[in-house]
């Protein structure tokens, strides 16, 4: 991909994992550790599984970065990704963007995700997933189709898109935080109710523009379950309305960020549409159909788990989304790797941050971490005001545009 302002220049530094007092590293020393004990409970893991997940809480809280053993199926992809750079220095020393991803494969490694033998692609995160997706919650989002499907075209297609871009709240592990977000920031159409919450940027008009006519868009799912849900059902809107000619959902080849969602996950979602009865099960039905005839189709690209931002993304990938009348990414670390995980003065305008990527691009994200760009200079002065807390609190949400 061509040397773009995707990659920053020098005119936002990168998101560092060790700044005293920063949210990254509240993710890295706190966030990561509460996580090894949960993931240390999910299943009945042996001794040995523990074991290697005390390690690795050991490693990241006092050590440094330790490389993939020499037998790892994807040494190679690692090294390419600066594994090697980065082995023997402090967890805290690295960009915050890298030190999680590579965390995360760690995590999978330590309990035999990709090991010959009986653990071998079982996800960790399947409980909380699995109990999100079963959750009365969900019950609720589901039976609210029913609803939807009766408003006048623009209502429903606005209560679909905000339930998409807030469903993004539903992250287990933001949930680790314990920040509370807006009870129900889609309730009053997205603005929110005190002032620094809701939707801070809305170009929901220009994504309906795109989305008007688009023959084919990529969809870049982030977190499964609630998410995953209310994704499904704009993806089943922009089909069934004969909008967009054909959707390719990306999503994880493994287990990543404790939410995202995997193929299983999209299987469990689709499952659990088709139960529901109602519009919910109509939905569902129509999403199985249309995999089944290739209007929609799902990709799971290896980069999708990778510890760079997508200025850095192979050619394959880059293709695919060349040949996309839209892109859609989903989430706070899709936005992070579009803009490149850099100190970026909020005002800075998103197509400038997000410029390079090779389609259209819309970015659906509750801003969950310090990376934001796109705001109006009035509105990030305004909540710039308030502390920096509303970057991380997962209050505020954005829908940006560029191109
Ligand atoms: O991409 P998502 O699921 O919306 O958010 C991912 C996330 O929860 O993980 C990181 C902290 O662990 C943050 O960057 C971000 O808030």
């Amino acid at each position: 991909m061509a040397e773009t302002s995707l990659d920053g220049g020098d005119r936002a530094p990168v998101v560092m994992g060790g700044e005293p007092g920063s949210y990254a590293r509240s993710v890295l020393t706190e966030r990561h550790p509460a996580l090894i004990s949960r993931v240390r409970d999910a299943h009945p893991y042996t001794p040995a599984q523990r074991g290697r997940l005390d390690l690795l809480l050991e490693e990241t809280a006092s050590g440094t970065v330790q490389p993939l053993r020499p037998e790892a199926h994807d040494r190679g992809a690692w090294a390419a990704w600066g594994m090697d750079e980065h082995t023997g220095v402090p967890w805290t020393g690295l960009p915050f963007l890298w030190a999680e991803s590579y965390f995360y494969r760690r995590l999978l490694g330590a309990v035999g995700y990709f090991a010959p033998g009986p653990w071998q692609g079982v996800d960790p995160f399947e409980p909380s997933k699995s109990a999100e997706l079963h959750s009365s919650d969900a019950d609720e989002e589901m039976q609210a189709l029913d609803t939807v499907a009766l408003l006048p075209s623009e209502e429903r297609d606005r209560a679909l898109l905000l339930s998409s871009v807030w469903g993004n709240r539903a992250d287990l592990g933001f949930a680790l935080s314990e920040r509370e977000g807006p009870a129900d920031p889609g309730a009053d159409g997205g603005t929110g109710g005190a002032a620094g919450e809701g939707l801070v940027a809305d170009e929901s008009g220009r994504l309906w523009e795109l989305l008007g006519d688009a023959e084919r868009v990529c969809f870049v799912a982030d977190n499964a379950a609630r998410e995953l849900l209310p994704d499904l059902a704009l993806i089943d809107l922009l089909l069934a309305s004969r909008r967009v000619g054909s959707v390719v959902l990306h999503i994880k080849p493994h287990p990543y960020f404790v939410s995202d969602a995997t193929m299983a996950d999209v299987l469990a979602a689709l499952r659990r549409l088709r139960e529901a009865g109602g519009e919910a099960a109509a939905c569902g039905g129509r999403l199985r159909e249309a995999l089944r005839g290739g209007a929609l189709t799902v990709r799971a690209h290896p980069f999708s788990c990778a510890p760079l931002p997508y200025s850095a993304m192979p050619e394959d990938l880059e293709a695919d989304f060349t040949g996309s009348s839209l892109t859609v990414l989903k989430g706070d670390l899709n936005y992070r790797r579009l803009v490149g995980d850099r100190w970026w003065d909020p005002a800075t305008p998103f197509a400038e941050a997000a410029g390079g990527f090779p389609s259209p691009v819309a970015a659906l994200r509750t801003v969950k971490s310090d990376t934001v760009t796109g705001l109006d200079p009035v509105v990030a002065a305004e909540l710039e005001a308030g502390g920096i807390g509303w970057r991380t609190s997962g209050r505020c949400a954005v829908v940006q545009v560029a191109g």
